[in-house]
């Protein structure tokens, strides 16, 4: 009955939008899904071309859907948290270097609840890793369990804006994105620092007005 109130409060826009609350409100949310999904990152002094800087490697899959976002997926009641949820749906999508390399509650992050189509919440984590870790996980991610079904190749997010001014990290942004992980993708980028806030903001509007 409190649902249907708070419901009745907000227009469907209202409901439309997802809101950030706190891992504990998260929690207490009975019945909505749960789902925790993971930005894994490592600093890097490559260039591309030999002049560009790349940075970060930050990683992304794309899916058996066409579209990109992060590894993880949904908490089932059998997992006995969020962490252990993610570690198992790690994994599966990107294999036998999850055997070693735990998630744990410092790499949590945010979390988002929405109400629309389904009622969800998304828990959003963050790690950082050494490039070596980072191209193990690639390589290792073929003997995944869900690569080649759910799992269609792990991607590396460019953070770069190329000389056009569209290459880079506004094209890739220009991609469909599952779920709200277009969102976290920036939020990390900016809470992590990996880029400026100037840096993430012509990129947004690059992505949104491509003349070329
Ligand atoms: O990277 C992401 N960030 C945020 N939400 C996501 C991401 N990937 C999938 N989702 C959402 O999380 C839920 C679980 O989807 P997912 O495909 O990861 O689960 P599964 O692997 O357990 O089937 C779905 O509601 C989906 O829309």
């Amino acid at each position: 009955m409190a649902q249907a109130t708070h419901y009745n409060k907000y227009p469907q826009e209202e409901r439309r939008r997802p809101r950030i609350v706190s891992r504990e409100e998260a929690m207490e949310l009975q019945d909505y899904r749960h789902a925790c999904h993971i930005m894994l990152y490592a600093p890097t002094i490559a260039k591309l071309f030999g002049r560009v800087p790349i940075r970060y490697v930050v990683l992304m899959m794309m899916r058996y859907d066409g579209r990109l976002g992060f590894p993880g997926g949904f908490v089932d009641m059998k997992d006995a948290s969020l962490e252990d949820g993610l570690n198992r749906e790690l994994l599966e999508e990107l294999g036998p270097s999850f055997n070693t390399l735990k998630v744990t509650e410092e790499n949590y992050k945010s979390s988002q609840v929405r109400e629309v189509p389904l009622k969800g919440v998304t828990h959003f984590f963050v790690k950082e890793l050494t490039l070596e870790e980072i191209e193990s996980i690639e390589k290792e991610s073929f003997n995944a369990k869900d690569h080649g079904s759910e799992v269609m190749g792990v991607v590396r997010v460019p953070l770069y804006t190329l000389r056009d001014g569209f290459g880079g990290l506004p094209a890739f942004l220009s991609n469909n994105f599952i779920g709200n992980s277009k969102s976290q993708l920036l939020y990390g980028l900016r809470s992590l620092r990996l880029l400026r806030e100037d840096q993430i903001q012509d990129a947004i509007w690059c992505s949104q007005n491509n003349q070329y």
